[in-house]
């Protein structure tokens, strides 16, 4: 089995606080890996190091068997990455995004296909802006699919849908994942994590709680359910 993201050893600290601490990752292809933790837990801190976009203190990264910080480049042509919070040109229209970001690569997939999987056919001509939070997010995912990607990067993946929207999603990284392509995503929602990922990781302040699968999860806890596992592991179960 490829592994397409290797993280060994990985260290960041703000002000000498640890806010990601001795982190180890290995995701083979296809598979989708859900990192997980409460707000500050430091998932973003993590990704961003895994992304070459912050510097780590120590320890290493391989995606694709490249260096992210060395081979941004080649690496840019393959990966897809979902922002939060982009910020765009106030007036551009939906399509005309798409087609910016399409530019931006030597290969992408046709655009239309992708809006249409997530919904927003109907919104082609509106202007970002005039989009929905929901929209935004979905609109984001197809920013994210563009280049046609080997790997995915999803960071909060379905905060602010609503049910419908949230289950097509769902499905449509089903999708990606059945075509061999690798997910790596952040979630506050245990539903969709137990839907979707092939493997988990749990931090708290920084550290590596648990990882491994959500049945293995749930075995080591006192509890049946996933969602109270979770809060187990992270100290947030009341009563
Ligand atoms: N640029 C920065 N300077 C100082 N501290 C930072 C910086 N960025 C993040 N932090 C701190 O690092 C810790 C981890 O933050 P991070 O954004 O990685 O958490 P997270 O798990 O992604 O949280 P959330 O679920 O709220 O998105 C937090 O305590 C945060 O305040």
């Amino acid at each position: 089995m490829e592994t397409t993201i290797k993280v060994d050893k990985l260290c960041k600290s703000y002000d000498h606080v640890n806010v990601v601490e001795n982190i180890n990752i290995s995701i083979n292809r296809g598979d989708v890996f859900g990192l997980l933790g409460a707000n500050g837990a430091g998932k973003s801190t993590t990704i961003e190091c895994i992304l070459g976009t912050k510097k780590q203190d120590s320890g290493t990264v391989s995606i694709l068997g490249m260096n992210p910080q060395k081979d941004r480049k080649k690496l840019f042509e393959k990966i897809g990455i979902q922002f939060q919070e982009a910020s765009y040109q106030d007036k551009i229209k939906v399509a005309e995004l798409c087609e910016v970001t399409a530019s931006l690569y030597k290969t992408s997939q046709n655009y239309l296909s992708l809006l249409h999987q997530f919904g927003l056919s109907d919104k082609k001509k509106s202007q970002v802006s005039e989009l929905s939070g929901g929209q935004k997010q979905r609109l984001f995912i197809v920013l994210a699919l563009i280049p046609d990607p080997e790997i995915v990067f999803l960071d909060e993946l379905t905060t602010g849908l609503d049910a419908k929207a949230r289950r097509d999603v769902w499905n449509s990284l089903l999708a990606l994942k059945a075509k061999g392509i690798t997910i790596l995503l952040t979630s506050h929602f245990m539903d969709e994590v137990e839907v979707l990922c092939d493997k988990i990781m749990i931090l708290k302040n920084g550290k590596n709680i648990f990882c491994g699968t959500v049945s293995e999860a749930v075995k080591a806890s006192p509890y049946d359910k996933f969602e109270d596992a979770y809060l187990w592991y992270t100290d947030e179960l009341e009563g």
